[in-house]
């Protein structure tokens, strides 16, 4: 199977998995991504069997309304029921490295609001200790040097994302060479630096589900 019959199988193993549970208030957190892409298409169908959508990223609000899924915004809503969203990495305890796209922010605030957490992802994306891929930051501009330096004393090696600007305006540091063998104590770490606005380490709010595809099809993981 390769990468794009993945990300289809398992988009699909999302929706197998969410419709048991869909009502008529149902409110679903979308990710963003090209797995996330393959979420909203599969998606589409069942438009009326749940209320709304909520997104993590502009990208993701215009392709969910180019479907006629409804979107609001997270303040509109007083609970999200399931988030759903890709990952560039996650280990066996279901915390995440995530972010590539740019649009950690967002999906780290749907996900913790989010009752539950889906996550959709190839099985090349799960490893024994994350780190590999590089850890996006998102800092305000002007604190760039000032992050950056900080990121270096953690042990990493921070490249600026060059001509990219996320939803909300600021720039992205993609932190290399991290091992991140104590997930928990590096996020709080990177959280603590001033001008430091999110970042892609997904520990203290790991997933509770990882779907996972290979090419014997999808299996489901929980946190071990
Ligand atoms: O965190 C993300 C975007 O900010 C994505 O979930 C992550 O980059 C995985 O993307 P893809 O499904 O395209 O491999």
């Amino acid at each position: 199977m390769n990468s794009d019959a993945k990300k289809q199988a398992v988009a699909a193993a999302a929706l197998d998995y969410l419709k048991p549970h869909l009502e008529n208030d149902t409110v679903i957190g979308i990710g963003t991504g090209s797995t996330a892409n393959c979420f909203i298409d599969a998606l589409a169908p069942v438009r009326g069997r749940f209320a709304v959508t909520v997104a993590s990223s502009e990208a993701s609000a215009e392709r969910l309304k180019s479907h006629g899924i409804p979107v609001q915004s997270l303040t509109s809503v007083d609970r999200v029921d399931f988030y759903v969203d890709g990952a560039d990495q996650a280990n066996s305890a279901l915390q995440l490295i995530k972010g590539g796209g740019g649009a950690l922010t967002r999906e780290k605030i749907v996900a913790a609001v989010a009752r539950e957490f889906i996550c959709i992802a190839d099985d090349s994306k799960l490893v024994h200790t994350l780190g590999e891929f590089p850890l996006p930051v998102e800092v305000i501009p002007m604190a760039r040097s000032h992050v950056a330096r900080c990121l270096v004393s953690l042990g990493g090696e921070p490249v600026y994302r060059d001509g990219f600007v996320t939803d909300n305006g600021n720039i992205i540091l993609d932190v290399h060479r991290l091992s991140i063998a104590q997930p928990l104590a590096l996020e709080e770490a990177i959280n603590n630096i001033t001008g430091v606005v999110c970042h892609g380490l997904f520990a203290h709010r790991p997933a509770d589900v990882l779907l996972l595809a290979g090419d014997a099809g999808v299996r489901e993981l929980r946190a071990s």
